[in-house]
C-alpha cells in the first residue's frame, strides 16, 4: 500500500483510530471516481485497496470488455457478487465496486451489513465527459451512449441512494472528494 504523501503517518494513526477496521465500500456510476478517489482514502487511512472489477479481470485473466464479449453481462454480474462476497471478508479495506454491483439487491444488502456504503454521486454532464475519454465501459457501447448513460442514471440513482453516506464529486481534485468521504463515514460512524 502506498502512504499517501499529504497526510503525515501520525495524521494517518489518528484517522485509522476514529474510524476503525469496517470495510468502506465505494458505490456509484462508471466515472464517478470510485476507484481513483478510493486509492487515495485507503492511502490516506492505511488500508488495503481493493477493486471488484480488478479482482474480476484478474481472476479471468481478461478485461472487463473481453469477459462481456465472451461471456454476456448475466455471468459477469454473478462474478461480480462473489467476488464482492468474498472480500467483504477482510476488515480494514476500502473497496471500489464496479458501477452495477450495488444494483444486486443481495450484494447491496450484504454492502450495508458488513460495510459503511458511500455513494460517489457525480451529474450527467461530469460522468459523460470521464466515461468518454476512455472506451472501457462495454455497457456504453450503444447507438447513442449519451441516452444509454442518462437511463442508466435514472434507474440507478434511487438504487445508490440507498447507501449509507452520499459525497457528491464535482470538478474538484480527488483529494478533496477522498478526504470528505473520509468525514461523510465519520459523521456516520459517530452517529451509529
Ligand atoms: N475528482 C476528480 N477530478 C478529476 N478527475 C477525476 C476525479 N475523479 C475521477 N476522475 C477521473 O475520472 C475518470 C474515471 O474515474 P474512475 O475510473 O475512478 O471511476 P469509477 O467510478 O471507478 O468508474 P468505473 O465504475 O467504470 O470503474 C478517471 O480518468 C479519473 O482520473
Ligand atoms: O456501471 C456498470 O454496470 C459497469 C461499470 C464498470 O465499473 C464495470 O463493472 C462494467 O463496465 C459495468
Ligand atoms: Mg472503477
Amino acid at each position: 500500500m502506498v502512504p499517501d504523501p499529504q497526510t503525515t503517518k501520525a495524521e494517518r494513526h489518528e484517522l485509522a483510530a476514529l474510524l476503525g477496521t469496517t470495510p468502506i465500500v465505494l458505490v456509484g456510476m462508471m466515472g464517478a471516481g470510485k476507484t481513483t478517489v478510493g486509492r487515495r482514502i485507503a492511502a490516506k487511512l492505511g488500508r488495503r485497496f481493493l477493486d471488484s472489477d480488478d479482482e474480476i479481470e484478474a481472476a479471468a485473466g481478461m478485461s472487463i470488455e473481453e469477459f462481456f464479449a465472451a461471456h454476456g453481462e448475466p455471468e459477469f454480474r454473478a462474478g461480480e457478487a462473489r467476488v464482492i462476497a468474498r472480500l467483504l471478508k477482510e476488515d480494514n479495506i476500502v473497496l471500489a465496486t464496479g458501477g452495477g454491483a450495488f444494483v444486486n439487491p443481495e450484494t447491496r444488502t450484504l454492502i450495508n451489513t458488513n460495510a459503511v456504503s458511500v455513494w460517489i454521486k457525480a451529474e450527467f454532464e461530469l460522468l459523460f465527459a470521464r466515461v468518454s475519454r476512455r472506451s472501457n465501459r462495454p455497457l456504453l457501447k450503444t447507438a447513442n451512449p449519451r441516452d444509454t448513460l442518462k437511463k442508466l442514471i435514472e434507474t440507478r440513482y434511487p438504487i445508490y441512494a440507498e447507501a449509507h453516506v452520499t459525497v457528491v464529486s464535482t470538478d474538484v481534485p480527488q483529494d478533496t472528494v477522498a478526504n470528505e468521504v473520509i468525514e461523510a463515514v465519520h459523521a456516520h460512524l459517530k452517529d451509529k
